[in-house]
């Protein structure tokens, strides 16, 4: 069922709750890839030509219900006012009096940030008392994060309960896009699966194992995978209680006839940093004491020419550390060969994004998607607890 959107109500002098993913890549206090923040422009700048009186709301990391400092929305503010060239005011808290006040003296077209809404406990949680005293801030809740529809926290989905939610520009765009893409992808269907979020991801391929013909696995998650294939992995990032389902996912490609690329050598290092001592070896020799952190040359080139001949090709979470030049190799490697694929590619998350804008080659890409567990978690057909609770249209 298609969602109302901003297009479909009138925001005229009403105080719109707008909830956006600005959990951008950070260096410090430095934003390293701003491409979600830019991603929420047309919504903001539409609420703010229609006299909107708009209220942002974002989470960065995961501060676990407690306030840390860095992890503060002051640099995004800073910079989404650069964007806009426009006064961004910033609260220094999500609920409470001083943010009430601040709401209230809002004019239309102007814009407040409230701080980090994970800072609160109930966010996550999803509390009926947060989302009510955040629905009590605004006439309206419009839901622009995609990137975390797939989370059913108070702020994306509690709120909705309380307030009647529409949906942004860019949540329309991501949910148009992907839905049309992956309803019948042109084959070789090829998902790269990549990144730290084992936990998060891992479930997402046994779905993938229905749909595609060829599953990629890197970064910090192919550790599980190497290990379920009876190797040591030395002081790799490792999900030890996930390992024996690793295992049945490899036995299920195997009946299922999809092709399973899990890495058969890996860069390791001495130590998780840039000037670490280290060495290409097979994930059969993963030295005790050394962690991997990129693919291995002879994994790029097998998958390379899994790429190379696909029609589809959807990628979420980089191949290895690629935030340090040693190990980026890898993720270098993969967005080479997605410029070359003769059909549609797609690449989501905050981290895959960002590197992809580092290999310079993100304008090659067929979508550039904001959302990374939320795309894989829409690819799997589960329903995004942040739409669903959006009025029909
Ligand atoms: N071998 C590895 N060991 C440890 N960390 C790794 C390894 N490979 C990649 N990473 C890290 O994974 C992180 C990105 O993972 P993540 O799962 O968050 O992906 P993402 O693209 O940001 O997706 P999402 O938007 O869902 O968070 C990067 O910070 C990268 O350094
Ligand atoms: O980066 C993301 O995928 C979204 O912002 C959601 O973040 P989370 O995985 O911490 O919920």
């Amino acid at each position: 069922m298609p969602k109302k959107t901003i297009r479909d109500v009138d925001v005229q002098g009403k105080r719109v709750f707008c909830r956006v993913d600005f959990n951008v890549p950070m260096n410090g206090q430095e934003i390293t890839d701003d491409t979600r923040i830019r991603a929420a422009i047309p919504t903001i700048q539409y609420l703010v030509q229609q006299g909107a009186k708009v209220i942002l709301a974002s989470h960065l990391g995961r501060p676990k219900g407690k306030v840390v400092e860095e992890l503060r929305l002051t640099p995004v503010s800073t910079h989404l006012s650069q964007l806009l060239n426009q006064e961004v005011k910033q609260a220094t808290e999500v609920v409470g009096d001083k943010v009430t006040d601040q709401v209230n003296g809002l004019k239309p077209g102007e814009i407040l940030l409230l701080e980090n809404v994970r800072f609160e406990p109930g966010e996550e949680k999803n509390s009926p008392e947060l989302a009510k005293q955040i629905a009590a801030l605004a006439d309206m809740f419009v839901n622009d994060a995609f990137g975390a529809a797939h989370r059913a926290h108070a702020s994306t989905e509690g709120i909705g309960h309380y307030i009647p939610g529409v949906a942004g520009f860019l949540m329309e765009k991501e949910l148009a896009f992907l839905g049309d893409a992956l309803a019948k992808p042109e084959r070789p269907f090829t998902a790269i699966i990549g990144g730290a979020k084992v936990k998060d991801k891992i479930g997402v391929i046994e779905s993938l194992l229905e749909k595609v013909d060829n599953l990629i696995i890197g970064g910090g998650l192919a550790n599980t995978f190497i290990k379920a294939q009876g190797y040591d992995v030395g002081a790799s990032l490792l999900e030890e209680d996930k390992v024996e389902l690793a295992a049945s996912f490899i036995e299920k490609a195997k009946q299922r006839g999809v092709n399973f690329c899990i890495p058969t050598d890996v860069v390791v290092a001495d130590k998780f940093a840039n000037d670490a001592e280290t060495k290409v070896v097979s994930v059969k020799d993963i030295p005790a004491g050394w962690q991997a952190l990129d693919i291995g040359p002879e994994t790029v080139k097998a998958d390379q020419q899994v790429i190379a001949n696909s029609k589809t090709v959807v990628w979420n979470g980089p191949m290895g550390v690629f935030e340090m030049e040693t190990f980026m190799k890898g993720t270098e490697a993969i967005a080479q060969a997605m410029v070359k694929v003769q059909g549609t590619t797609i690449i989501g998350g905050g981290d895959s994004v960002a590197a992809v804008e580092k290999a310079g080659v993100a304008e090659k890409m067929s979508h550039i998607s904001t959302g990374g567990g939320a795309s894989l978690e829409f690819m799997e057909g589960k329903q995004l607890p942040g739409v669903t609770i959006l009025q029909d249209k």
